[in-house]
């Protein structure tokens, strides 16, 4: 019973193992094949250290990390949703193109949203942080 016990859990850790691999994997591609995705990474970057040096209160850290979280996501979501529309029709296809061009909406509607909900989270603590800085 022990020994079947143990044998459960070892498989639970190879399948937990190999979830984290495969998710490893499928981002290096992701960031491979999706351009955007590197530019997102250096927008978050920044957001993230101006974060830090204006203090960003708790619940700013958690809309952010929710935005940042929803924007990777879907980014990564697009991306499998092109090379599945790849894998079905490479050649010239009126439903792949409408079906790739929905997704470059939502991708662009994400990316516009996330940047309102930046504005309106770093702007007042950002515009209070250097009136204190230059004294006014
Ligand atoms: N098989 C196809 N048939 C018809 N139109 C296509 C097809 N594949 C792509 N397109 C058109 O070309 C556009 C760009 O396609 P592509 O596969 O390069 O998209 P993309 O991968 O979204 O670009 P990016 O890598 O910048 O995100 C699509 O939005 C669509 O209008």
């Amino acid at each position: 019973m022990a020994r079947k016990k143990f044998s459960k859990k070892a498989k639970v850790s190879t399948r937990l193992k190999n979830k984290f691999s495969n998710a490893a994997r499928g981002v290096y591609i992701a960031f491979k094949e999706e351009s955007t995705l590197i530019v997102y990474l250096i927008a978050i970057a920044i957001a993230i250290g101006l974060g830090i040096w204006i203090k960003l209160d708790f619940v700013s850290w958690s809309i952010i990390i929710l935005t940042i979280g929803v924007l990777l996501g879907f980014e990564f979501l697009n991306t499998s949703i092109e090379n599945f529309v790849d894998l079905l029709s490479f050649e010239y296809n009126i439903k792949a193109k409408k079906i790739k061009d929905i997704c470059a909406a939502a991708s662009i509607i994400n990316a516009i949203l996330s940047i309102i909900i930046g504005f309106l989270i770093y702007l007042p603590p950002l515009i209070e942080r250097i009136s204190e800085m230059i004294g006014v």
